[in-house]
């Protein structure tokens, strides 16, 4: 197959303006977003004062990705104890507003569990409210690091299964910058091996409907320099067939007991190929999406999301049409099947990659030692 073009050049910061920031101007407290929903188009701030407004921005995937969720939800909640609203209203409306990405309850609750023991110690909403800010910048900074240690492991993965170097990886949906306190996940990866010469191309699913391969992946891969291709994610087939794919690097929002990985919808259509082609299935994951109070794939909750995400095309350049603000693509009154997310069964998974090191196989019992080693709390403990 033809080499694409390489998109080359100097590694520019993924975005002038990062995922996520705390400011505290005059008129109180506020998280400042990148509106996601506008990139590559423009870099556009989204200024939330309430935790109704991070709610709307979460729903609509303004701000999106596991790890970054969770960020999101922790400094909502210091959002909302900061400026005086009922904590543990906004912290529910907050864990709610998507239901798949288990980081968003885990960081909502480790601000909210901050802002009670320090309530429960002080008797001072100021000094709670500032136990729970201080939960949210400790998550932030861990996922940073969590992301550069995943780079290191992953790589190191990598270039044991693939001894001869000159990867060629396929990524699906956006795990970089964007959705991170660091570098991301499993584009952390594909990162580091461009950094050590060892990348040779990242191909990147389009991700019908909402284009996060397309507008994000895309975006990133071009302002880091490395070589990428974009490609619909329909003809992810003819590139195994053609032998183009060396290995397959993807996020995930939740990770069951079982090890059943749930990420981007077409995700899993992607771990069945690469098992016929016998290509590595790599999840690359902070401990943070290992959720150990969900026993398999079967019982995590799937978001569905609106049909006209499907019947309708919609970039920040379409002018307004529709009732979803696209172009109508389908007849109208057509229903759509619109999962946000698959779940991919264990035995498909060739590794998962934490910051505590790589798990494979995938089973049960290897990732509740991981989970011991690192002494992670579930959720609901
Ligand atoms: C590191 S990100 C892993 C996942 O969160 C990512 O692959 C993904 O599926 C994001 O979905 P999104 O619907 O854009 O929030």
């Amino acid at each position: 197959m033809a080499d694409q073009q390489a998109q080359t050049g100097g590694e520019k910061r993924p975005s002038e303006i990062p995922a996520i920031r705390w400011e505290e101007p005059p008129e109180g407290p506020v998280l400042v977003l990148l509106d996601q929903t506008r990139v590559p188009a423009e870099e556009v701030e989204l200024v939330c004062t309430d935790a109704s407004a991070l709610v709307e921005a979460i729903r609509s995937l303004a701000v999106r990705g596991a790890p970054l969720l969770g960020i999101a939800g922790a400094y909502g909640v210091a959002l909302a104890a900061a400026r005086g609203f009922d904590v543990v209203e906004a912290a529910r409306a907050l864990e709610g507003a998507r239901p798949t990405a288990v980081n968003l309850s885990v960081g909502v609750r480790r601000a909210e569990a901050a802002y009670g023991a320090a309530l429960t110690r002080t008797g001072d909403p100021t000094a709670a409210a500032a136990a729970a800010l201080a939960a949210a910048r400790a998550l932030h900074q861990e996922d940073a690091e969590a992301s550069a240690r995943m780079a290191v492991h992953g790589l190191a993965l990598l270039d044991e299964l693939l001894p001869g170097g000159g990867h060629r990886i396929l990524t699906h949906c956006n795990t970089g910058a964007l959705v991170s306190g660091g570098e991301g996940t499993a584009f952390a990866v594909a990162l580091a091996a461009h950094r050590e010469g060892r990348l040779r191309r990242l191909w990147v699913d389009e991700t019908r409907p909402l284009l996060q391969g397309a507008r994000l992946t895309a975006y990133e891969a071009a302002r880091s320099g490395m070589a990428y291709t974009l490609l619909t994610d329909n003809a992810a087939g003819s590139l195994f067939a053609a032998g183009e794919v060396d290995a397959v690097l993807i996020g995930a929002d939740r990770i069951a007991a079982d090890g059943s990985v749930a990420n981007k919808v077409g995700s899993y259509p992607l771990a069945v190929l690469a098992r016929y082609h016998h290509v590595p299935f790599i999840v690359v994951a902070p401990l943070t999406t290992l959720d150990p109070a969900t026993p398999d794939g079967a019982s995590i909750e799937v978001e569905q999301r609106p049909g006209f995400e499907v019947t309708e095309i919609s970039a920040p350049q379409v002018p307004f049409a529709g009732p979803g603000g696209g172009v109508q693509v389908a007849p109208l009154g057509t229903q759509a099947y619109n999962p946000a997310f698959d779940v991919t069964p264990p035995e498909l998974v060739t590794a998962v990659v934490t910051e505590e090191g790589a798990v494979s196989p995938v089973t049960a019992e290897a990732l509740a030692e991981l989970c011991a080693r690192a002494r992670r709390v579930p959720v609901d403990g």
